[in-house]
């Protein structure tokens, strides 16, 4: 996503990213250049089947290739996809980008990220594949956590326009980071590697809700509907010096991140930071990609959260969120999932 999207927060007590960090501009860049269509979904409806030759499927993808012969962006990325020892990426089974859409989905992620420079996508897809196999991110979404460590302090909300349907417009996804609610600095960002293994599950299950397995629309570098919302949550942050273990894990989490989950962000929010701690959100930036930061909104009090969602296409939206986030709904605990916890 490039970062023309990017709003200002209803109430920052903070400085916002710096006027120099505009993204760069995304070339145009992918095989898919149309606005994009709904695929024929595998639901009930009565649009002929996906496989009519007529229907603008994934195969129009690589239509201009056809002429020169050139394998499209995507199907190189499937054939280095293909050659990787892991088959999967967020609950998706990769295979052929002309006729399945959610791996075209997953693939012009790995372009868009890289703002279509095919060298780099394939570099970067191939790491994500052998970060899974190595970390088998499905798998950390069975495990059970230490309540100890983790409990209250990550959720994932899912926000609908009316009943579940295929229609990506329609559904709106939540990751809920709660860090003002550690109680144990040294308990939960101690060890490190089951930290990242807790935040790698709560990521997971977004990604499920998202259900990119089951998408049916095209995205194209500049239209991706395919994305998520994350809050940061720091209400009553006691410790003003920022302790190593919070220094590592943040820093391990962001390298993570924007390694193996791409063009996932819609926007983040970064609220009750208090005033004093700006200083955090400064050092922060320091790790993040310019064109990431672009999406991010530090904002003083959680309240306003409510009023930053009137252009979402989920009716409502901000009103559907927890009352101390300014909305009408019930609290996290009552609506969220989490990883689990024992
Ligand atoms: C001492 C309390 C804090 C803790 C325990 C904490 C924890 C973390 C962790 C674990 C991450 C990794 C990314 C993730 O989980 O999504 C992170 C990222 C970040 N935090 Fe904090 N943080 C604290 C204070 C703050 C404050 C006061 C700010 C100011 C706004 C801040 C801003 C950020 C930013 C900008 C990122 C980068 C996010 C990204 O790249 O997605 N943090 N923090």
């Amino acid at each position: 996503m490039s970062g023309s999207d990017a709003k200002p927060a209803a109430s920052t007590g903070l400085s916002e990213a710096p006027e120099g960090a505009a993204a760069t501009p995304q070339a145009p860049i992918a095989a898919v250049e149309e606005p994009p269509k709904a695929v024929p979904a595998a639901d009930p409806a009565p649009a002929p089947a996906p496989s009519a030759p007529s229907e603008p499927t994934a195969a129009a993808v690589s239509k201009e290739e056809e002429t020169t012969e050139e394998p499209s962006p995507l199907a190189e990325l499937w054939a280095a996809a293909k050659a990787a020892n892991h088959p999967e990426i967020w609950g998706v089974v990769l295979s052929d980008p002309e006729s399945h859409v959610p791996s075209q989905i997953v693939l012009q992620k790995y372009l868009n990220a890289n703002d279509g420079d095919l060298t780099k996508a394939k570099d970067q897809l191939t790491k994500t594949l052998e970060w899974r196999a190595k970390t088998k991110p499905l798998e950390l979404v069975k495990k059970h956590f230490s309540k100890t460590k983790f409990e209250g302090l990550g959720f994932v909300t899912t926000y609908l326009n009316g009943p579940e349907s295929t229609d990506p417009e329609n559904k709106e996804v939540f990751t809920w980071n709660i860090y003002g609610g550690v109680k144990s600095i040294d308990e939960t960002f101690g060890d490190l590697e089951l930290f990242i293994e807790w935040r790698v599950a709560l990521m997971e299950l977004a990604l499920a809700e998202l259900s990119l397995a089951t998408a049916t629309k095209l995205i194209t570098a500049t239209y991706d509907p395919y994305k998520m919302f994350q809050v940061h949550d720091y209400k009553s942050i006691s410790f003003l010096r920022q302790s190593p273990h919070v220094k590592s894990a943040s820093a391990e989490t962001i390298k993570v991140f924007a390694q193996n989950y791409p063009e996932l962000l819609k926007e983040k929010f970064f609220v009750n930071v208090p005033a004093v701690m700006g200083f955090v959100y400064a050092f922060m930036k320091l790790f993040v990609a310019a064109k990431t930061i672009k999406k991010f909104h530090p904002m003083s009090n959680g309240l306003n959260l409510v009023h930053e969602f009137a252009d979402s296409t989920v009716k409502g939206l901000g009103e559907k969120l927890p009352k101390e986030y300014g909305g009408k709904g019930e609290g996290l605990k009552d609506t969220g999932k989490g990883p689990l916890l024992e």
